[in-house]
């Protein structure tokens, strides 16, 4: 399998490094515009082979997508991250040009690869990949809920005490303040965490998830990477290995949910065909409301997009 990632900055050296040593894929292409950046990053992903045992090799190139050739699945991460005091929808104007001029690239050398999105606002830059791309909807994706329910998961699971692999959720709609954590479909260990922790506590960690990525630029003047770089490799992982996860995935919605023509997040299953299929809950009024208003909102960003096109 060949994997090829765009952007060698923090997110995409991070998916770079999980895709290597975990195997995922025997070739990785890391590209960058930044000449000697991605050449760099994978000869040190490269060198750490024999400490950490594995073969997949990395190999970095600036600019140069005519060694993407045939790739399996290609991850977008290329475009500025944000900075403190920003929402990523202010990043759209430079974003929108890199990923489009990315994605042109990409289709010319691997017309049958799977696209995963990563740049910011990463529901409106998937939506700019889909239209650049002229791929089905299956082939064209957004990484955002996979991160989006880990730190929700990571939040519940300090405060229960318990380990973040027995708590299982879903988180719907926009990459943005505006997403929808799901209470009602939150488990842990199979037990609905509605038993196991109080409204007011639970209410406080669905809103440090919906601001998880804030709170980290806050932190570090600059946006996370590890946990969106291992989640990005997640989904190559089901794709390349056919393992029909269910997962959050932004998608181009054709109905689901009432909903026509706008990029969400929602359950999906990924496997070898993209996303294989959109899965529909049964919402209740609540909940139908809080998509609702994440629909909104990612419909006015992707009006912008429009408009630069
Ligand atoms: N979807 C998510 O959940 C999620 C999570 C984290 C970050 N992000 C987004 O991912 C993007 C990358 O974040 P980062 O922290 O890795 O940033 P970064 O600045 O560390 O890396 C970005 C890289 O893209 C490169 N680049 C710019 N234009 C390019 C082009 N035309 N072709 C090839 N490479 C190009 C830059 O040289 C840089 O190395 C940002 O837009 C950020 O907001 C999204
Ligand atoms: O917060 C950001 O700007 C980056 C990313 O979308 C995240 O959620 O970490």
């Amino acid at each position: 399998m060949k994997v090829t990632v765009v952007g060698a900055g923090n997110v995409g050296a991070t998916c770079a490094d999980v895709l290597a040593y975990r195997e995922i894929a025997n070739e990785i292409i890391l590209v960058d515009i930044k000449e000697g950046l991605a050449e760099g990053k994978a000869l040190d992903i490269w060198q750490k082979s024999p400490i950490n045992l594995y073969d997949s090799r990395t190999i970095g190139v600036t600019n140069d997508y005519s060694k993407t050739a045939n790739s399996d699945v290609v991850v977008i991460t290329s475009g500025l991250p944000r900075k403190p005091g920003m929402s990523r929808d202010d990043l759209i104007e430079t974003n929108a040009g890199i990923v489009k001029s990315v994605t042109e690239q990409v289709i010319k050398y691997s017309p049958e690869a799977t696209i995963i999105i990563v740049s910011n606002p990463l529901d409106v830059m998937t939506y700019q990949a889909h239209i650049t791309s002229k791929m089905p909807r299956n082939k064209v994706m957004g990484m955002a809920g996979i991160l989006d329910t880990a730190r929700y998961r990571a939040f519940l699971a300090e405060a229960l005490n318990v380990s973040p692999k027995d708590i299982q959720a879903v988180l719907m709609g926009g990459h943005g303040d505006t997403m929808v954590p799901l209470p009602r479909y939150t488990t842990v260990g199979g037990i609905p965490v509605t038993e196991l922790i109080d409204k007011d506590k639970l209410d406080a960690i669905i809103e440090r998830t919906k601001f998880g990525g804030g709170e980290l630029v806050k932190l570090m003047g600059t946006s996370a990477w590890y946990a969106p770089g291992s989640a990005a490799a997640q989904m190559v992982e089901a794709i390349v290995r056919d393992q029909k996860r269910v997962f959050p995935v932004c998608v181009k919605l054709e109905g689901e949910y009432g909903i026509d023509d706008c990029y969400l997040g929602v359950p999906v299953i990924l496997g070898k065909g993209g996303i294989e299929k959109v899965i529909e809950l049964d919402l209740n009024a609540e909940e139908k409301a809080l998509v609702e208003n994440s629909r909104q909102h990612v419909k006015e960003v992707m009006a912008v997009l429009d408009k630069l096109n």
